[in-house]
């Protein structure tokens, strides 16, 4: 398995408030293998995604990708395995608007020591944006923005792709080929999870996963 969730809880507690976010939620992903994850708006969709990014520490259960602990780590270990072995996409976009598309990649690149144009060529091709290299991200279309997100996403080939709600912004138009290029990540080693409530997503995905209540139904 690429991603390993083991009865993974979170809550958060505000003042004699507590949210049970995640209730025990277990989740294997095989490499090769698209997963959907659905649910009502609150069903901790968010939460689960930030957990097995590292970006969030569950209050209870592990979290392994390609065999190594992301959660209960120190800080520098979870970037560093997050830098190696995760792409992250997010609806907010992860791009840096004072660098070009090109340069966003190279930065994701330099994470993890690495240097590698070609590389860079090949995705931004593969993404549609071989013209728009040198572009600034406030001068892309919704569409291009998404796959240059993406582009950075995959900028250290992850093992792991993580996409929390990625074309929330865009119209079924637009949508699409930009879960057709998600969704042909989830070939060879890599695994994908995508969160949305896009139905399109779940057309797409090899299996979906419905949260209720921070539980898998
Ligand atoms: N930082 C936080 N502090 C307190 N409660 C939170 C926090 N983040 C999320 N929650 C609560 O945890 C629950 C799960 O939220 P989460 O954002 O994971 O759901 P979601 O399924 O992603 O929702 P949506 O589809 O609306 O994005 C909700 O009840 C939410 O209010």
């Amino acid at each position: 398995m690429i991603l390993e969730a083991v009865d993974v809880y979170r809550f958060y507690r505000s003042g004699e408030e507590e949210t049970l976010a995640l209730r025990g939620v277990s989740l294997d992903v095989a490499p090769g293998e698209m997963v959907a994850i659905v649910g009502p708006s609150g069903s901790g969709k968010s939460t689960l995604l930030a957990c097995l990014a590292g970006l969030d520490d569950p209050d209870g259960g592990i979290i392994r990708v390609a065999g190594q602990r992301i959660s209960h780590q120190p800080e520098p270990v979870k970037a560093a395995r997050r830098a190696e072995l995760i792409g992250v996409l997010s609806q907010s976009g992860n791009l840096i608007e004072h660098l070009t598309v090109a340069q966003n990649v190279d930065l994701a690149q330099r994470l993890v020591k690495r240097r590698d144009p070609d590389w860079r060529d090949g995705i931004l091709k593969r993404m549609g944006l071989a013209g728009r290299a040198g572009a600034w991200p406030s001068r892309l279309s919704g569409g291009e923005a998404a796959r240059a997100a993406l582009a950075v996403a995959l900028a250290n080939k992850p093992a792991l792709l993580l996409a929390d709600e990625p074309t929330g912004e865009l119209d079924e138009h637009t949508e699409t080929p930009v879960l057709e290029l998600i969704r042909d990540q989830a070939a060879g080693d890599t695994a994908v999870v995508v969160a949305s409530h896009s139905l399109a997503v779940r057309r797409l995905a090899d299996r979906t996963v419905t949260l209720r209540d921070g539980r898998v139904t």
